[in-house]
């Protein structure tokens, strides 16, 4: 090895060990990732030792783990370059993975699309199954859905951003795959989520629930609405329970925050709030929503007991999002909150 190139070699190999050295706990882990968005030597070395999950235009390669439940397949860079090299194409492909964080056990993890290959051919020499993701998101396991669905939106940010809003030109994506450069002006993007507020609005005995036309059969959820520029929280929030109910909320409470996939990266951001009883009179907007109705905790209770969706020949009975979906964390600390106080009074 020439002399030039050892210490470059070893100031590397230092990097990457004290990057390493740093991803033992959650600060050192956060840092170690942000350093990676930063440098793209560390990032094609964490890439050499990381985990890669494949998408096939989009869709997620994953693998059943239990009866009902998917997970996805994670391949080690050498296992990728064999999967390419058998499927017909060059290992250079594999330089356009994007990271998509770092594991609790400090494996580094990384997406990449194989589009261009034969996704039977991919699937088979992986033992998976490509599954879209509006089917395969109920049925991941716990953590890995926000996981894979993080990795497809990271891959259609990339999609849909390969040229310049301001002037047309191609961008470049550095390593990592956090942003793209104009290639003439060096306009910086970065992947963006479009802010949604989702809210539970009670009257202190009963909490409101609504549903869109595109609704499945039955499915009541939170009122949710994307925030319009310029927003804070609580007034889109206030704006979004007027216009589709017409009623005034007070006492916003935040709840959680939820990144969701459908149909392209939401940032929900659960809140809780109140209308007094005297002004509970629902005024629906039938442009925006089918039907909105106040449930009791007892209505909650049973809807909650609905494991699947009415049959076409069965009555719509109502159901609610499953656990995946911030509503249902909404819908559950408000019925818990309402037995408390049932148990107080
Ligand atoms: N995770 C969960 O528990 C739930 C998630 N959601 C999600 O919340 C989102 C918003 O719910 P909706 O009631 O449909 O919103 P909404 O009440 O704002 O109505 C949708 C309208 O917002 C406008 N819009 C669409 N995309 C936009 C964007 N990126 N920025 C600004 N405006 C936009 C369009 O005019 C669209 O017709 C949807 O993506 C839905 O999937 C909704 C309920 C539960
Ligand atoms: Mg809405």
């Amino acid at each position: 090895m020439s002399a030039l190139l050892r210490p470059l070699r070893s100031l590397l190999f230092a990097e990457h060990h004290s990057l390493t050295r740093f991803c033992s706990s959650f600060v050192s882990r956060m840092r170690y990732i942000n350093r990676l968005k930063e440098n793209d030597a560390a990032c094609v070395s964490a890439l050499q030792s990381g985990s890669i999950l494949l998408f096939h235009r989009l869709i997620p390669l994953l693998q059943c783990s239990d009866p009902g439940t998917f997970r996805p397949i994670a391949l080690s860079y050498s296992e990728v370059q064999s999967v390419l090299q058998r499927a017909g194409a060059d290992g250079s492909l594999l330089k356009e993975s994007v990271l998509i964080g770092c594991s609790e056990q400090n494996q580094v993890q990384f997406c990449l699309d194989v589009g261009e290959l034969d996704p039977a051919a991919v699937a088979e020499e992986c033992k998976g199954t490509f599954m879209e993701l509006r089917k395969a998101f109920f049925l991941l396991a716990g953590a890995e859905a926000p996981l894979v669905a993080k990795a497809q939106a990271l891959l259609r940010w990339h999609q849909i951003n390969k040229f310049c809003g301001a002037t047309g030109q191609l961008t470049q994506r550095n390593q990592a795959g956090s942003h793209r450069v104009c290639s003439s002006n060096s306009n910086v993007y970065y992947p963006k989520m479009s802010p949604v507020v989702i809210v539970l609005v009670s009257d202190g005995k009963r909490c409101l629930l609504g549903r869109q036309s595109s609704f499945p059969r039955g499915l009541y959820s939170a009122l949710a609405g994307f925030c319009d520029m310029g927003e804070t929280l609580e007034e889109a929030l206030r704006r979004e329970v007027a216009e589709e109910v017409g009623l005034e909320v007070q006492n916003i409470i935040y709840s959680s925050s939820q990144h969701w996939p459908f149909p392209h990266s939401s940032f929900m951001l659960a809140c809780h709030a109140t209308v007094s009883p005297a002004h509970s009179q629902l005024d629906i907007d039938h442009l925006e929503l089918e039907d909105a109705r106040w449930f009791t905790e007892e209505e909650i209770t049973c809807a909650l007991q609905v494991k699947a969706p009415p049959r076409r020949d069965q009555a719509p009975t109502v159901w609610l999002p499953p656990k995946h979906a911030v509503a249902h964390r909404l819908i559950t600390e408000w019925r818990d909150q309402q037995r408390r106080s049932e148990g107080s009074d």
